[in-house]
């Protein structure tokens, strides 16, 4: 199989509004992959027609190199809105509802549970969840039928910091597995932390796509202090490699070509007869990068 899935010129257009206007993507096995983009974006619209809930107004897809069908459909689990649970039923009794409509074995129940951090709770009624673990116990619903795909649209929306890193380590647990995971975020911090891939949608429009590690070594700064800063910054701009040299508080702070080393600074420091009391190289931060790619399409 070449791609999990691919997307052909899809598009949705609502009256006059084009929600997603010619998306191609391809998302390869193994990957874990943001739909990032503002509010209004598209990507709702993009999973919806995806998973067969909108109907494109133009395009295609692909799930697994084929057309989608009833089989395609069965290996992927999906959360667009956080499902319905009996309030006064446990976690377990809810998922064993789910399992006989998705007709799971049993033995899954526990396996998802615990996959997902709940197993010890097993057996609180859902009313007495907290919304991280509400949302962890949809992700094991969408988990039971054991599908290679999982998607989700915002899956930490709403929640606080200690929510967010639970369900961050449940995703990339997940992803550790080899599933293949589509995430929706307009958060470019958790598309960071937890994607291998993404694209940026705006308006409708796909704007980049591209792998988090590459984005992010487009992006290379490189700290570097001495006693004598102003003389440092005089001998850093003469160095070959280095696009921008910042003097901040108490640092310099360096924008370098790909591949320039701390060694070769040093190197070259060293050279001019100076002594660096401070060399650390920084890695980017996808926000600068997300920035960059909004401002080279405006
Ligand atoms: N049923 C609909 N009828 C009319 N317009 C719609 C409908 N659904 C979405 N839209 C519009 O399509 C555009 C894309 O919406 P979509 O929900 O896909 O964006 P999104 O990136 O998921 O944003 P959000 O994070 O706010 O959900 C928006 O301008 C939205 O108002």
């Amino acid at each position: 199989m070449k791609y999990i899935l691919e997307t052909k010129g899809l598009t949705k257009k609502y009256g006059k509004l084009t929600a997603l206007d010619q998306l191609n993507l391809t998302i390869e096995p193994g990957m874990v992959f943001g739909l990032l983009g503002p509010n209004g974006s598209g990507k709702t619209t993009t999973l919806g027609m995806i998973l067969e809930v909108t109907k494109p107004s133009s395009g295609s897809y692909l799930w697994f190199d084929e057309a989608p069908s009833a089989n395609s459909r069965k290996k992927i689990g999906a959360i667009l809105e956080t499902p319905c649970f009996y309030p006064y039923l446990s976690a377990v009794r809810n998922l064993r509802i789910i399992a006989k409509i998705k007709e799971c074995r049993e033995s899954r129940i526990e396996e998802v549970l615990r996959q997902v951090g709940l197993y010890e709770r097993k057996d609180d009624p859902f009313k007495n969840y907290s919304l991280g673990m509400k949302q962890r116990l949809a992700i094991a619903s969408a988990l039971l039928a054991d599908p290679p795909v999982l998607i989700l649209d915002e899956p930490t929306n709403g929640l606080d910091p200690q929510g967010i890193v639970e369900i961050r380590e449940v995703i990339q647990q997940i992803a550790s597995s080899g599933k293949t995971i589509i995430l929706a975020s307009h958060l470019l911090d958790e598309v960071q932390k937890v994607c291998t891939h993404f694209c940026v949608l705006r308006k409708g429009q796909k704007l980049y796509q591209g792998s988090v590690d590459e984005a992010l070594s487009d992006q290379k700064t490189i700290e570097v202090a001495a006693s004598n800063l102003d003389h440092l910054e005089a001998t850093l701009k003469k160095m070959n490699g280095i696009y921008k040299v910042e003097k901040l508080t108490d640092v310099i702070s360096l924008t370098t070509e790909n591949g320039l080393s701390t060694e070769s600074i040093n190197a070259f420091l060293f050279e001019k007869g100076l002594t660096a009391t401070h060399l650390v190289k920084k890695s980017g931060s996808l926000e600068k990068q997300f920035l960059k790619i909004l401002n080279e399409n405006d």
